[in-house]
């Protein structure tokens, strides 16, 4: 059942309600994976997705499975009424066109001014020039979070046109870590760099999510709902954005990684990761959680 106590804990200082176990040490990352989950399943924040054609139906499915509630509004005329009532926004360029750029930036200009998280995803951002203008003029309206493959994170690093096939990442994760490091700094975002590993970084500290399956990338946009995922996590815990990032990376992972038990190839993976979400306990949890210092 979801956000139900299902049975044995690692070691835990006794906790306010019954949902919640306290992490014994910023390092309990289990633990605070689990906390944020439930809050997420407890709260179900409003989370306004800009997002791009392929992606809406996984990245609502996700964020529902989760326990969020899902806006896929992007009318530049609804914004101003809309995106205050919003716990966080998720920006994706994924199908970027010349219309929907300013309705990106006055959700964003709303965003800032009420204090809510946002998060970037500058999907094939060396793809083209008005592409990468694009998401630099984002990046420079400080996003809470940005969330990329490597070949992304690399092309916003440098700013310039890259070798990517497009949308695919033609990099590791681990190939993007020093970019990273140092578009975090130079953008104050947490940023963060899907693969094998996910690496999540403040431009001093750098985590490593190491959960999830390789078929996850034979699916199109689970990059982008992993975004969408890290949006809610934000919204639940904005004080602590490196941390709900790793965590929502990690329980995505999970999804997949019990979801793969079932599935023959990416079209039921796809079907069983959002099953695996929605289910997910707080026993296969602890004990899948892989989240480590790099
Ligand atoms: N080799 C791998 N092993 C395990 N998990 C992976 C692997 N590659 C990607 N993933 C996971 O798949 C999800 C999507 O990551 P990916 O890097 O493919 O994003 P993306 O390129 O932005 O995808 P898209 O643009 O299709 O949304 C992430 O949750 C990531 O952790
Ligand atoms: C395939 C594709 N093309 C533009 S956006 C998108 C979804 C994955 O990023
Ligand atoms: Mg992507």
């Amino acid at each position: 059942m979801i956000g139900k106590n299902t049975g044995e804990e690692p070691e835990r200082i006794a906790s306010t309600s019954s949902m919640e176990t306290r992490p014994n040490s910023i390092e309990d990352w289990p633990s605070r994976a689990w906390n944020l989950l439930s809050k997420l399943r407890d709260q179900s924040p409003l989370v306004q997705c800009i997002t791009n054609f392929v992606s809406m139906d996984l990245m609502a499915n996700t964020l529902l499975s989760a326990g969020a509630s899902p806006a896929m509004i992007h009318s530049i005329e609804e914004i101003p009424d809309f995106t205050p009532h919003a716990r966080s926004l998720c920006i994706n360029v994924g199908t970027l066109s010349s219309d929907w750029l300013p309705a990106m930036k006055a959700a964003v200009v709303l965003a800032n001014k009420f204090g809510k998280p946002w998060v970037l995803d500058p999907v094939a951002a060396g793809a083209s020039g008005f592409r990468l203008n694009a998401c630099l003029e984002l990046v420079g309206m400080k996003p809470t979070v940005i969330r990329g493959n490597g070949s992304e994170i690399i092309a916003l690093f440098k700013a310039s046109l890259g070798a990517s096939k497009g949308v695919d990442s033609s990099h590791e994760s681990t190939d993007a870590m020093e970019a990273a490091k140092s578009l975090a700094q130079a953008s104050g975002a947490i940023v963060a760099v899907s693969g094998a590993v996910d690496i999540i970084t403040d431009g001093n500290r750098v985590v490593g999510a190491h959960n999830g399956v390789p078929m996850m990338q034979k699916i199109t946009a689970t990059g982008c709902a992993v975004t969408a995922l890290i949006a809610a996590f934000v919204a639940v815990d904005p004080l602590h954005a490196l941390e709900a990032t790793a965590s929502a990376f990690s329980i995505f992972g999970i999804a997949g990684e019990l979801g793969m038990n079932m599935a023959k190839g990416p079209a039921s993976l796809r079907m069983h990761l959002i099953d695996s979400l929605y289910s997910l306990d707080q026993v296969a949890l602890l004990s899948h959680t892989k989240i480590t210092s790099l």
